[in-house]
C-alpha cells in the first residue's frame, strides 16, 4: 500500500499539533460489557493530563453510557427498544462522567459534560452555540467529555456510533487531530478479526477511495460502527482539515507516543489545512439570507487584512437572517466583498450597527460575540 509524503515528518507534525479530539470506543471503555473499565480510564486520563500540562487542548469523546447503564440497572443484555437504550444511556452517563471527573480531579483538572446530537451541525444556531461553549471550555483549561445525547436522539437522527460524533466534534472545535482509540492496532487492509494475514496500514490519505472497501462494518460485541464508521469519520475530519490517527487504546502511553511523533497505528491524512477547509465550508453555503452594508473603513479592513467584521463598521441591514445564517457584506458602492456566518439576528444587528462592541451588553442585554462576522467564519468574494 502506498503512503503519502515522508511518513516520519508527517508523524512529527501530527504529534506536535495542539488541538486534539480523542475518541475512546465502547470496545475499550467497557470491561467486557461489565460496566466501565476504571483502570483504563485512569490511564488515559493520566496521559491526557500530561499532554494538557504541555499545552495540548484535548476534547474527549467517550462511549460507555449504555454499557454502564446496563450494569447499574442489573440488565443482562442490551434492550431492543430505543426507549430501553435511552434509559440505559441516561443512567450510565452518570457513571461515565463521574469516572472521568474523579480521575481528572486527581490531576487538578476540571471536566465538563457535553451531550451533542446531529442537530448541532444541522442547525447553524445550535452549531454556533455548541462551538462557542466548547471553545470557551478549552480556553478555560477544562476538559470537555462528549457523548451523544442518547436520551433525546430519535431513531432518524441518531448518530449511533461515536466515530461520527467525534468527527462532528472535530469540526465544532477546529481540531488539528482526531485520535480514535480502539481495540485493534489501527486499520488493516482487511478486518483482522477474520483475516489472520491482514496487514496494518501506516499512512494513507483519508479521501483515498481504496480505504472504505477494506473497512468492515462489523464491530465487536460492544462497539457500534466497526472500521467503516472510523474511515468515514476520518474523511469528515479531513474535510475540516484534521488528520486522524487510529490506534490501540491499550498500548502503553499511546497518546504520549503519538505526541512524540512515534509511528504507531494508522494515520489518515487531510489534504488541506484547517482554515482553508473551514473557509471552503462557509463558501459552500450558496444560499445567503441577508446583507449588511459596511462603511468604507470596514470594507478596507475586510479586503486588506481579512479581519473580523465588527458591528461598528455596519451601516445598514437587509433581510431577515438569524444567527448562524450566511450573509453577504457590501461596500458603500454596493459591491459584494465577503460572505460570512452571522453571530446575531437581523433585528439585533440593526440595533448594533455603528456601535462599538463594548456597548453590545447595554444594547441587547447580554454579552454576545464582539464580532458580527468572525474572521474564521468569513470568506472574501
Ligand atoms: N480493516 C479493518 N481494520 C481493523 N479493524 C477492522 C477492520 N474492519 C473491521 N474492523 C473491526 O472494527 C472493530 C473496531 O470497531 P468497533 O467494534 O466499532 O470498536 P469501537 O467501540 O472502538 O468503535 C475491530 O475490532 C475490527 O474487528
Ligand atoms: N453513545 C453510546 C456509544 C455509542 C458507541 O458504542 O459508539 P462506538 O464507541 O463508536 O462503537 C454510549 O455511550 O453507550
Amino acid at each position: 500500500m502506498t503512503t503519502t509524503g515522508s511518513s516520519s515528518d508527517m508523524r512529527q507534525r501530527v504529534g506536535a499539533s495542539r488541538r486534539w479530539v480523542v475518541k475512546v470506543g465502547s470496545s475499550l471503555v467497557t470491561n467486557d460489557g461489565r460496566g466501565l473499565d476504571h483502570a483504563r480510564i485512569a490511564d488515559w486520563v493520566a496521559q491526557i493530563a500530561a499532554l494538557a500540562g504541555q499545552g495540548y487542548q484535548i476534547v474527549v469523546v467517550s462511549s460507555g453510557a449504555v454499557a454502564e447503564g446496563l450494569v447499574r440497572l442489573g440488565w443482562q443484555r442490551r434492550p431492543d427498544t430505543l426507549n430501553g437504550l435511552q434509559a440505559a444511556a441516561s443512567v450510565g452517563q452518570m457513571g461515565l462522567v463521574e469516572a472521568y471527573e474523579r480521575e481528572f480531579q486527581r490531576h487538578g483538572l476540571r471536566t465538563a459534560q457535553v451531550l451533542l446530537t446531529h442537530e448541532e451541525v444541522a442547525d447553524r444556531r445550535r452549531y454556533l452555540n455548541a462551538r462557542g461553549t466548547l471553545l470557551t471550555l478549552l480556553d478555560l483549561g477544562v476538559i470537555p467529555v462528549v457523548n451523544e445525547n442518547d436520551v433525546v436522539a430519535t431513531e432518524e437522527i441518531r448518530l449511533g456510533d461515536n466515530d461520527t460524533l467525534a468527527a462532528l466534534t472535530v469540526n465544532l472545535v477546529d481540531a488539528d487531530l482526531l485520535v480514535i482509540l480502539t481495540d485493534q492496532a489501527g486499520m488493516f487492509d482487511a478486518d483482522p478479526r477474520g483475516n489472520s494475514n491482514a496487514s496494518l496500514i501506516d499512512t494513507q490519505r483519508a479521501d483515498d477511495p481504496a480505504l472504505l472497501p477494506m473497512a468492515g462494518g462489523g464491530s465487536g460485541a460492544l462497539g457500534r460502527g466497526g472500521m467503516r464508521t472510523k474511515v468515514q469519520a476520518a474523511q469528515q475530519a479531513a474535510r475540516s482539515g484534521a488528520h486522524t490517527l487510529i490506534a490501540d487504546g491499550r498500548s502503553p502511553a499511546v497518546l504520549g507516543r503519538i505526541a512524540a511523533g512515534e509511528s504507531l497505528g494508522t494515520l489518515l491524512t487531510a489534504g488541506e489545512r484547517k482554515l482553508a477547509a473551514r473557509k471552503r465550508w462557509i463558501a459552500g453555503h450558496r444560499q445567503t439570507r441577508g446583507c449588511v452594508h459596511v462603511d468604507a473603513g470596514a470594507a478596507r479592513v475586510l479586503r486588506q487584512s481579512g479581519r473580523s467584521l465588527l458591528p461598528i463598521g455596519i451601516t445598514r441591514v437587509e433581510g431577515d437572517f438569524r444567527r448562524g445564517d450566511i450573509v453577504v457584506c457590501t461596500d458603500p458602492e454596493g459591491r459584494d466583498i465577503a460572505r460570512g456566518m452571522a453571530n446575531y439576528d437581523a433585528p439585533e444587528v440593526a440595533r448594533l450597527a455603528g456601535r462599538p462592541s463594548e456597548s453590545i451588553i447595554d444594547i441587547l442585554g447580554y454579552a454576545g460575540d464582539p464580532e458580527f462576522l468572525h474572521r474564521d467564519n468569513l470568506v472574501l468574494i
